[in-house]
C-alpha cells in the first residue's frame, strides 16, 4: 500500500481519537510498516494484500471528528468500501468531502454523537447499500436519498432529523427505520411493509402504517398556495383556509356518506338480484372448462343467502363486486384438503387468487370476525386476504396472485433450486419466523394460528421474498401437529404449538432439500431416525455442501428444526425463541460473508 494511502489513514484516526494521545501506536498503525502486508489492526484489504477496503473501528471510544479529507484521499476513495465508527463518541458533522469515497457501500455509524444535517452530497454515494446512522444528534432534512437505488438498509432512527421522508424504492430495502425524530408529512408508497415501529415516536408523520391518518386536503391547499408569497401574514391566512376546509370537507363527506348507504344498500339488493340474470348471460361467454363450471356453482349456491364481497382495505380490489368475481375467467390452480384454489383473470388485467373453503365449521358472524381481525394485523412477510365473501353455504377468499410461486416450487421444483443457496435460504427462514413470531403476538387472544404452516404457503412475491399465505384459514386437522377444532383453550395454544412443527418442517426442507412427505416417508421421522445414528452430515441438501456452506451452520440450523418437530408440542420452543436462534444464526452468517462487524 502506498505512503499516501497510510498517511491519510494515520491522519483519519487521529482526528478521530483527541482522547487517545498517540492513536496509530494504540492500533499499531505505524507508517513504517504496511497496513495490509503487516495487518494493521482494524483495517482489511483486497485479495492481492494491495488496498484497504474495510475500517473497522467501532468501540474504541473515539471522541474526536470525522476528517473526510484524508479519508478520501484519492487512492483510499478508490478502495475504501466499509466504513464503522459504531459505538464511540465522535461528535461533529458528516462533512461534504464523504461523497469523494465512491466505493463506500456500508456506512455505520449508529451510537456517536454526530450532528448536524446529512450532506446534500450524500446520495452521490451511488454505492451505498447500507446506511445504519441511529442514535445520533443528527438534525435537519435529509438529502435526496432515494436516489441511492441499491440502498437495502436504512436506519436513522433516534435523531432530530425532520423534513419529509424521501420517496425511496421501499421494495429494495431489507431493514428500515425512523423512529424517535422529527419527520413529517406522509409516509411515501411501500413504507407501509414495514412495521408501525419503524415510524413511531415522530408526531408529525402521517399515513400507512402508522394510524394517523392524513388529511389529504393539506395536498389540495398546498397546491392552491403554490406560488403564493411566503411571509407569515399569508402564511396564517392559509392556515385558517386549511381549517375553513377541513370543516367543509366534514361537512360535504357526512352528507356523502348518507348518500353512500343509500347508493349501498341500492347495490347490494341489486347484486343480489342480478347474480341470477348476469351469471347466465356470462357463463355462455365463457370458454367453460371442468374448474370453470365448477367455479360457477358458487354462484347458484350463493344465490340463496347473499351478501356482497367484503374488501378489507386494499386498492387493488377497491370496487370489485362479488358478480365480477363469478364473471371473470377462471383457472383451478389446486385442490388441498381444506378447499379449492382458482386463479381469476379480470379484463384490466389484474389477475387475482379464490379460495372456496370446504367444510369449515365456523359460523358466518365467526368467519366475518375472523376476517375483519386478520385485516387488522399486517405483516410485509404475511399475505393478506384482499376480501371474503361468507353465505351460508361459502366461504370465499380472495388473494392477490403471486406468480413466482411457492418456497415448496422453489425447493422442489427443478432447476431453480439449484440457484437457492445458502444465504437466501437462511434469509427465507429468518423472515418466515419473524414473520410468524409477530402473527402470534398479534393473534395469540384471538386464538388465531396458522394452522396450515407448509412450504406450498409460503408464497415468493416479486422481490423473492417469502410471504405466508392462507393465515388462520383453517385449524390443523393433523394430529401430528398437534392441534384439535375444539375451542378449549389447551387446544388453542396446541394450534400454535402446530404452526411451530409446521416451521420445523420447513426449516428441514430448506436444509435437506428433500419434501415434506416423500412416498410415505415423512421428512421429519426420517431426520430424527438419521440424527440418532450419527450420521446426521448426511441430512444435508448436496446443492449447499457443493456449494460451501457452512457444515457447522447447517449443524446449527438443524438443531433448531429438531427442536421444533418434537412430537411432544409441550417440549417445541416458542416461536419467539425459533424466531432469535435463527436470526442469531443468519447475523452470524452475515457477518462472516462479509468480514462486517459486530456493531453496525
Ligand atoms: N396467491 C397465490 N398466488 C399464486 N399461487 C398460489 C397462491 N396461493 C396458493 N398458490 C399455489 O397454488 C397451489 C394450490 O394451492 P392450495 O392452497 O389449493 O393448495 P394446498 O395449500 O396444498 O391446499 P390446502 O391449503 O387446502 O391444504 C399451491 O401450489 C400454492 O403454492
Amino acid at each position: 500500500v502506498e505512503e499516501e494511502t497510510r498517511n491519510s489513514l494515520i491522519s483519519f484516526l487521529t482526528k478521530l481519537s483527541t482522547n487517545n494521545g498517540q492513536p496509530d501506536l494504540i492500533l499499531g498503525w505505524n507508517s513504517t510498516l504496511d497496513p495490509c502486508k503487516d495487518s494493521w489492526p482494524r483495517v482489511a484489504c483486497d485479495r492481492r494484500n494491495t488496498s484497504v477496503t474495510k475500517l473497522f473501528l467501532e468501540g474504541l471510544n473515539l471522541n474526536g471528528t470525522l476528517d473526510a479529507t484524508s479519508l478520501c484521499s484519492k487512492r483510499l476513495a478508490a478502495s475504501l468500501y466499509l466504513l464503522s465508527l459504531a459505538g464511540n463518541n465522535i461528535g461533529g458533522g458528516i462533512p461534504d468531502g464523504i461523497s469523494k469515497c465512491k466505493q463506500l457501500t456500508y456506512i455505520y455509524v449508529r451510537g456517536n454523537q454526530f450532528s448536524g444535517n446529512l450532506p446534500s452530497s450524500f446520495p452521490m454515494l451511488g454505492n451505498l447499500k447500507r446506511l445504519n446512522i441511529s442514535n445520533n444528534k443528527f438534525s435537519g432534512n435529509l438529502p435526496e436519498l432515494s436516489r441511492i437505488s441499491g440502498l437495502t438498509m436504512f436506519l436513522v432512527q433516534n435523531n432530530q432529523l425532520s423534513g419529509e421522508i424521501p420517496k425511496f424504492d421501499f421494495s429494495n430495502l431489507v431493514q428500515f427505520e425512523v423512529s424517535n425524530n422529527n419527520f413529517s408529512g406522509l409516509i411515501p408508497d411501500g413504507g407501509s411493509r414495514f412495521p408501525t415501529s419503524s415510524f413511531l415516536g415522530n408526531p408529525g408523520l402521517c399515513g400507512d402504517p402508522l394510524s394517523q391518518k392524513c388529511v389529504s386536503l393539506e395536498e389540495t391547499v398546498e397546491n392552491k398556495s403554490k406560488g403564493v408569497s411566503k411571509d407569515q401574514i399569508l402564511m396564517y391566512s392559509g392556515y385558517a383556509l386549511v381549517f375553513l376546509m377541513f370543516i367543509i370537507f366534514k361537512v360535504c363527506k357526512r352528507k356523502k356518506r348518507g348518500e353512500e348507504r343509500v347508493e349501498a344498500a341500492n347495490k347490494v339488493a341489486s347484486i343480489d338480484d342480478s347474480i341470477i340474470s348476469k351469471h347466465n348471460a356470462a357463463s355462455s361467454e365463457y370458454k367453460s372448462d371442468v374448474s370453470r363450471s365448477e367455479y360457477m356453482e358458487i354462484s347458484a349456491e350463493s344465490q340463496l343467502v347473499s351478501t356482497s364481497l367484503t374488501v378489507l382495505e386494499s386498492p387493488v380490489v377497491n370496487g370489485l363486486k362479488f358478480e365480477d368475481l363469478l364473471s371473470a375467467p377462471a383457472e383451478l390452480l389446486g385442490r388441498g384438503k381444506h378447499g379449492t384454489l382458482y386463479k381469476v383473470l379480470f379484463e384490466n388485467g389484474i389477475v387475482l387468487v379464490v379460495k372456496r373453503i370446504k367444510d369449515w365449521a365456523i359460523s358466518s358472524t365467526e368467519f366475518k370476525q375472523r376476517m375483519q381481525r386478520m385485516g387488522q394485523v399486517k405483516h410485509p412477510n404475511v399475505m393478506p386476504a384482499l376480501a371474503f365473501y361468507c353465505s351460508t353455504y361459502e366461504k370465499l377468499l380472495v388473494y392477490e396472485y403471486h406468480p413466482n410461486g411457492s418456497l415448496f416450487g422453489l425447493l422442489h421444483g427443478t432447476p431453480m433450486s439449484q440457484a437457492f443457496d445458502w444465504a437466501s435460504r437462511i434469509g427465507v427462514a429468518a423472515s418466515i419466523s419473524e414473520a410468524l413470531a409477530f402473527m402470534h403476538q398479534e393473534l395469540k387472544d384471538d386464538g388465531i394460528a396458522h394452522g396450515n404452516l407448509k412450504s406450498c404457503n409460503i408464497l415468493m412475491n416479486k422481490n423473492m421474498e417469502p410471504c405466508i399465505s392462507e393465515y388462520g384459514l383453517m385449524t390443523s386437522l393433523d394430529s401430528k401437529y398437534g392441534s384439535s377444532l375444539t375451542g378449549s383453550e389447551s387446544s388453542r395454544s396446541r394450534a400454535f404449538q402446530g404452526d411451530i412443527y409446521g416451521l420445523g418442517v420447513i426449516l428441514l426442507e430448506l436444509l435437506t432439500g428433500k419434501m415434506a412427505q416423500n412416498s410415505g416417508v415423512d421428512l421429519a421421522d426420517w431426520v430424527v431416525s438419521v440424527v440418532r445414528e450419527e450420521w446426521t452430515a448426511e441430512v444435508f441438501d448436496k446443492v449447499l455442501i457443493s456449494e460451501g456452506a457452512s457444515e457447522e451452520r447447517l449443524l446449527n440450523l438443524l438443531q433448531v428444526a429438531i427442536k421444533c418437530v418434537n412430537n411432544s408440542p409441550d417440549a417445541r420452543p416458542s416461536i419467539n425463541q425459533v424466531a432469535t436462534m435463527i436470526n442469531t444464526l443468519k447475523d452470524e452468517d452475515d457477518r462472516s460473508m462479509s468480514f462486517e462487524p459486530s456493531l453496525q
